[in-house]
This record gives structure tokens, sequence and C-alpha cells, in this order.
């Protein structure tokens, strides 16, 4: 097989789920309703390539962490999961040791190596080519250079080999360093870094976000706005699921986060996307001139009434992120997320067209930032509906708004700790981060 003869996925892309660690799932009873979708059959050499290219990988070629089985998602068609392996009980700690920070300890859990400007510490004989042990300073208080063995609070995230001296690493600048510092051959959890596999083909995205998307459920030759976009996990998604017809406006804050979104888009291939740095907050106006062509809406701001489909996938306090190993968010920060996400909605329900689809998403967890949105939400434009959603995989929303027992069902919260999804749910649907979606129909009222 080539790899281009297995796509059917360049207009259909995979996307691929990791699921983060093992839980012993309590779960609930809460009835779910998976509504099957029409079942996109893989390739199956697309599956063994994946699994050809983690099995000879340094990181699965060892028992500690054995290549994790690849499966097809049982209801989303364009999903591969890739379960997570560990936590590795039998991990040797060498005396020689690497501290990085919390983001960078997130990131070897999530199958990244260390690139040397993420080391924070290493012990004075570290030289290249040593055995290694990796540790997280949890409390953010490690200086860095530090050289002796951290006595702080730290968390242990697995082996690997040092590609750099402690030298190498500690004698320039940061900004001047580049390269892999250390190497993981044997991280606490097995997942596979997806780097250089199939790039044109797949784009690693957490289940939740892959839900959203369908749920947008976004067709070819339409108009759609994603109002937040960077770095374009569901911009892309959104764009394949309509084969690359139609346009998908992507807006976001910065130069920089737009760059990463058409990186993403020209990665795989989506023409259909136009990204701008762009408040999304103002992507309405009266006196906006729309292009006639659905292809080529040019530049925002949009008059009302332009868009078949809009996406807020808004900026939010991320508490359902996982792996998470600290949280320095202050209470101030966390309180001004649900203001912050009621700016962008006025826009968003101004361009969208009478009849079509609006969806709200977030990766966190609190009532604020979810339900009391959707509260909000309902109260502040009637012209909203809330509509039940195909595919449901979540669970139903939380109590403690005005909402009602019935509207509640209409959500989808993922929990990170899984148990209030249905008891037939697959285990990749349990093992997710917290994610929350609202699915809305703009009426004539
Ligand atoms: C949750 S992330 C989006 C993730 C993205 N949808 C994906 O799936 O890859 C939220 C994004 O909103 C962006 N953002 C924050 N304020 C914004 C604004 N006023 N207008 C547009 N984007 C904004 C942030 O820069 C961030 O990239």
């Amino acid at each position: 097989m080539s790899v281009a003869g297995s796509i059917r996925l360049f207009s259909r892309h995979i996307r691929v789920a990791t699921r983060h660690c093992r839980y012993a799932a309590n779960m609930s009873s809460i009835p779910t309703s998976p509504a099957p979708l029409p079942r996109l059959s893989l390739d199956p050499d697309v599956e063994s390539h994946i699994k050809k290219t983690y099995c000879n990988s340094q990181e699965y070629s060892n028992k500690a962490a054995p290549c994790p089985p690849v499966e097809p998602h049982p209801v989303l068609p364009d999903v591969l999961v890739i379960p997570t392996t560990g936590p590795h009980p039998n991990l040797q700690h060498h005396t020689k040791e690497i501290m990085v920070d919390i983001h960078c300890g997130a990131a070897i859990l999530r199958g990244a190596h260390i690139f040397a400007p993420g080391v924070l510490g290493a012990t004075a004989d570290v030289q290249a080519g040593d055995q290694v042990s990796v540790y997280v300073d949890v409390e953010g208080k490690c200086l860095r250079g530090f050289q002796k063995p951290y006595s702080g609070p730290r968390v242990f995230v697995g082996n690997g080999v040092a590609r750099m001296s402690r030298d190498d690493i500690f004698s320039v600048a940061q900004e001047q360093l580049s390269g892999i510092g250390v190497e993981m051959t044997s991280p606490l959890y097995g997942c596979p870094p997806l780097n250089d596999v199939m790039s044109d083909s797949i784009f690693l995205q957490n289940l939740p976000s892959t839900v959203a998307g369908h749920v947008l459920d976004p067709q070819p030759g339409e108009r759609v706005l994603d109002m937040c976009a960077a770095p374009g996990g569901k911009t892309t998604h959104l764009a394949t699921l309509m084969s690359n017809q139609g346009a998908v406006i992507a807006l976001d804050k910065s130069q920089g986060k737009v760059d990463k979104v058409m990186a993403n888009a020209r990665r795989l291939g989506l023409t259909c996307i136009q990204a701008y740095m762009f408040d999304g907050g103002k992507a309405a106006s009266e006196a906006a001139v729309c292009e006639k062509d659905e292809t080529s809406l040019g530049d925002p701001p949009y008059p009302p009434n332009t868009f078949d489909r809009v996406l807020v996938d808004a900026p939010c306090s991320a508490l359902g992120q996982r792996p998470a190993l600290g949280n320095k968010m202050k209470l101030k920060t966390l309180k001004s997320y649900p203001s912050y996400q009621r700016r962008l909605f006025p826009a968003a329900v101004q361009v969208l067209k009478t009849g079509c689809t609006l969806v709200y998403s977030t990766c966190t967890l609190t009532l604020e930032e979810n339900e009391g949105q959707v509260e909000w939400l309902l109260n502040t434009f009637p012209c909203l509906e809330l509509v039940p959603q195909t595919p449901y995989l979540g669970g139903p929303g939380l109590s403690g708004t005005s909402l009602t027992q019935d509207q509640l069902q209409m959500l989808q919260r993922f929990e990170p700790w899984g148990d209030n999804r249905g008891e037939n749910s697959h285990p990749s649907d349990r093992d997710t981060i917290g994610f929350f979606i609202a699915k809305f129909i703009k009426r004539a009222r």
C-alpha cells in the first residue's frame, strides 16, 4: 500500500484520540443515546502502518511500555483510539536526575521527548548517553540550572537517555538551545508520539473535541465560522467533514496562533480554510459586505446571517485538561472567563443564519462556564433553542442552574473521571479530558 492509496483519508482524515491514563471507572447508570453514524471502514493498512511505526519505535520496543493497541472508535467513523498504557510500576530510578516544569511534564505524559530548553535542572554528573530519571517540579520552585537531586515536591514521569550533557544545556543561554535534551525511552505512561506518523492524514485530538466537530455536523459547500480556532484541531476536522468544499473561516487573536491554524490546514491539504487574526467578539458588522462566492468570504467582520454553522470553542479555565500536574491559576482569572466568553456570543448569534446551528464547547468543568452559560444564552437570545446532540458519548449537564432536566439531558458533559457515561459506553469514551458541549438552533423569533 502507498500511504496516498489509503487516503480516502485525503478527503476524510483520521483523528487519533489517546486515552490519558487508566481509571477504575465507577460508572453510573445514566442513560446515553448513542447514535451510530454510517461507518467509514478504515483501511486495515492504515491501522497496521500506525501499529508498526509505534512498535518499531524505541518507546514501545521495551517491555515497560508495550505497544498500545490501535482501535477504530466504535461510533465515530473517522477516529482511531490509541489507549495510553501505564503507569508502569517497575521502572528503575537512576541516580542521575533531570528536573522539568509542569508543562514539560505534561508533554512527557502525552508522549513527548524533552527539548533542551525544557530541562530545568540536571545532576552535576549528567553526560550525553547517560540513563537518567526524569522528575517534575510540581510547585515551580526548582531554579534553572539546579544541580543536586531536588528535594522539593516532585513527581517521577519516567526514564530516558540524555542526548546532551549538563554542560551542553546550561553553558548557553536558554533561547540559544535547541534539539532534544533527553530522549524518553521508558515513560511512566506509554503514549505514542505521533510527530512524523502520516502527518498529512492524521490529527491528534482529544476524543470529546472530535465529538464537538460531529455535533456541529458541517456539510460540504457550507459557510462555517470557527470563532476561536487555534491551533486548528476543530477547524481542520470541520473542513474534513465538509470534504474541503465550502468555506471554514477560522479566527484567533494573535498572528502566531493564526499561523498555526494555517500550518495545520496546509499539512492536511485543506484549502477551504481561511484564518484571520481577529477578535471573535467583533466578527459581526451590519455594515460589512460579504463576497457572493461561498468559498471566498473575504476578511472579517461579516454581515448578519452569513454562516450555516458557528463553533464557539471558547477560551476557558481548561480545568478538564489531562494530563495535568499542577495548576497555578488565580481565582480572579478563573472568575474572569464567564464574562469573557459572553462577549463572543452577540456576534456568533448575529452572523448565524436563521434555522442554522451554533455549538458552544469548553474543556473545563465549572458550572459557570458550562451550564451557567447555556442558561445565560437562552435568557439573552430568545432566538436560540437548545437541541439534542448526535453523537452522544458523554453524560448530561449538572444541576445547579434553572435548566430543566430535559435541557440537562441535551447537554453533553465529559467528566475527566469518566463516571457520568452510560453503562454501555466504550472504555475510550470514559477515559477522556473534561469537556462540555451545547448545541443550539437559531429560530426566527
Ligand atoms: C480552547 S482554545 C481553541 C482550540 C481550538 N478550537 C482547537 O480545537 O484547536 C481557545 C482559543 O480562543 C482564542 N481566543 C481567545 N480570545 C479570543 C477572541 N476574542 N477571539 C478569537 N479567539 C480568541 C485563544 O487564543 C485560543 O486559541
